[in-house]
C-alpha cells in the first residue's frame, strides 16, 4: 500500500490506520451516494439483546461473491450479487490496497440517531490481520478509535467521498465506534470492503 503508507499512520501504536480525505471528489462521490442510496436492498437487522428483539440503529447490506457468508446481528448472511457501482467501487479499492476485497459491507446512518457501537473488525473469517477499506459519502460523523489497555482515543472525522484504511494489527487491539450525536444529521453511507476467507 505504498501511496496510503506515504500519508502517514495515524495510530500511535499496534496497528495502520490511513485516512485520505476526498479519496472520491464532490461530484463524483455526489453520484455514488445518489445511486447506492437508491440501489442498495437497505435491510433493517434485529438483535436479540437482554431477552428482547431490538432494532438495530442503522440499516445494512451485505454483498460479494457467492461464497462470501458472513455472520452478523447473530444471523449468517449470504451476499446479494455486486451491483455495477459497487465493482467500481471495488476495482478502486483493490489496486489502492494492493489485495483483492471479496466482498462488502453497506452501512445506512439514516440520522443523528443512527450509531455503530464498539466493536473490533476481528472475526475469524477476516483472517488475522485484515486490511479493510472503508468509504463514507454523505454527512459527516466522527469515528472514533479506542485502545483499551492504555485508555487511548482517537477521534477521525469521515466525510463524503472519505477513504479510510485499516490495516496490521488494528483489529486485535484497537476498537472503533460511530457514535450517536445530538447534532442534526443527513444520511450517511459507510462501505467497508472485506476478504472472507474460507
Ligand atoms: O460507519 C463507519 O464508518 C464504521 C463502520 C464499521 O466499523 C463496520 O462496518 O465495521
Ligand atoms: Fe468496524
Amino acid at each position: 500500500m505504498p501511496l496510503l503508507q506515504a500519508r502517514g499512520n495515524l495510530i500511535p501504536y499496534d496497528g495502520q490506520l490511513y485516512h485520505w480525505p476526498r479519496f472520491y471528489p464532490q461530484e463524483q462521490a455526489d453520484s455514488y451516494f445518489q445511486r447506492l442510496y437508491q440501489n442498495l436492498t437497505w435491510q433493517q437487522e434485529n438483535l436479540f439483546i437482554y431477552g428482547r428483539w431490538l432494532p438495530v440503529p442503522r440499516l445494512m447490506a451485505w454483498y460479494g461473491e457467492p461464497a462470501a457468508h458472513y455472520r452478523y446481528s447473530g444471523v449468517d448472511h449470504p451476499p446479494l450479487p455486486w451491483t455495477p457501482e459497487l465493482q467500481t467501487l471495488r476495482l478502486d479499492m483493490q489496486s489502492v490496497c494492493g489485495q483483492s476485497f471479496n466482498s462488502v459491507l453497506a452501512n445506512l446512518y439514516r440520522d443523528g440517531r443512527d450509531s455503530m457501537g464498539c466493536h473490533a473488525d476481528d472475526e475469524k473469517e477476516l483472517g488475522p490481520n485484515p486490511v479493510i477499506a472503508s468509504l463514507s459519502f454523505g454527512e459527516t460523523r466522527l469515528l472514533r478509535f479506542r485502545h483499551p489497555q492504555s485508555s487511548r482515543r482517537l477521534d477521525i472525522e469521515l466525510m463524503h467521498g472519505d477513504l479510510l484504511i485499516m490495516a496490521g494489527e488494528l483489529q486485535q487491539h484497537w476498537r472503533h465506534e460511530l457514535p450517536k450525536t445530538r447534532r442534526p444529521k443527513q444520511p450517511r453511507i459507510n462501505l467497508t470492503f472485506r476478504n472472507i476467507i474460507d
